[in-house]
């Protein structure tokens, strides 16, 4: 039988059947955003960005996703500010994509899924020695996340694009040394927030989510480069990675708030 749209997160990768939530957990992500019901915190402050491009490390395919890794040894490519109480160290930043433009995001607007969705990964570096360590806690990470549309070519995320065919299996890996993250952000200062969890194992509860209101353009063939790549290792049966994203999860005892009126 064909996969439906129900059975597609279920059926083609274990790692997204959901068994709802982790058992006991009350902030697990992604949700759907209702715009409505988010609600304006005036005190909320704009979110400070200063990231070193040449923190850049490489791009692997961990066989989830394909992650761009920083040097996070230093403060050097941080953020501060938003609903953060400390400044947060820039990780690693990668991507969740579907098999066609109809879904692909994590988050919804409304109920609306975008094609794509970037996911900014920071941890708290000013309280916690590790990243392992912050994973556990729960003001541990923060993760911008930013919707991909199909629209215009993006010139900054097409040098991206043009390492990919390097990581098309899983567990490979291509130097990738001058970057600037900023580039896939948007200008518009507007964003939702709220207090999360990671959406692939371990799903701790740990991260402060940080939704940009505006998505980015990308174009047709950018998001087809994502779809070329593989869940499998070399010599396996191939499979296309797609889909790569956890189905929507209970709001529970949680609000929304927004930057923006
Ligand atoms: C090499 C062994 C290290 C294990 N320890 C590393 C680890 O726990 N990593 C968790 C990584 C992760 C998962 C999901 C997101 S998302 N999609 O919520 O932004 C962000 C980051
Ligand atoms: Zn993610």
């Amino acid at each position: 039988a064909t996969c439906t749209h129900k059975d597609r997160n279920d059926a083609l990768h274990p790692l997204w059947q959901s068994p709802l939530s982790i058992p006991g957990g009350s902030r697990q992500s992604p949700i759907n955003i209702q715009w409505r019901d988010s609600i304006y915190d005036p005190f909320l402050k704009p979110l400070k960005i200063c990231y070193d491009p040449t923190t850049c490390l490489h791009i692997w395919n961990n066989g989830y996703s394909f992650l761009v890794e920083f040097d996070d040894s230093t403060d050097k490519s941080i953020i501060v500010g938003g609903p953060l109480e400390n400044q947060y160290r820039l990780k690693q930043f990668h991507f969740h994509w579907g098999a066609i433009n109809e879904w692909g995001s994590e988050h919804t607007v409304d109920s609306k899924f975008y094609p794509a969705e970037l996911h900014l990964v920071h941890w708290n570096a000013v309280v916690y020695p590790t990243f392992e360590e912050a994973v556990m806690e729960g003001n541990g990470l923060a993760v911008i996340g930013v919707f991909l549309k199909l629209g215009a070519h993006h010139e900054g995320l097409q040098t991206l694009v043009d390492a990919l065919p390097a990581v098309k299996h899983k567990d490979t890996v291509i130097e990738f040394d001058v970057f600037d993250p900023s580039c896939l952000i948007p200008s518009c200062p507007d964003y939702w927030t709220y207090a999360g969890s990671l959406t692939t194992p371990p799903l701790t509860e740990s991260v402060t989510w940080i939704i940009k209101k505006k998505p980015i353009e990308v174009d047709e063939n950018q998001l087809e480069a994502f779809r070329m790549l593989l869940f499998t290792s070399d010599g396996e049966e191939e499979k296309r990675m797609v889909d790569n994203f956890r189905p929507l999860q209970p709001l529970m005892n949680r609000t929304v708030r927004s930057s923006f009126q």
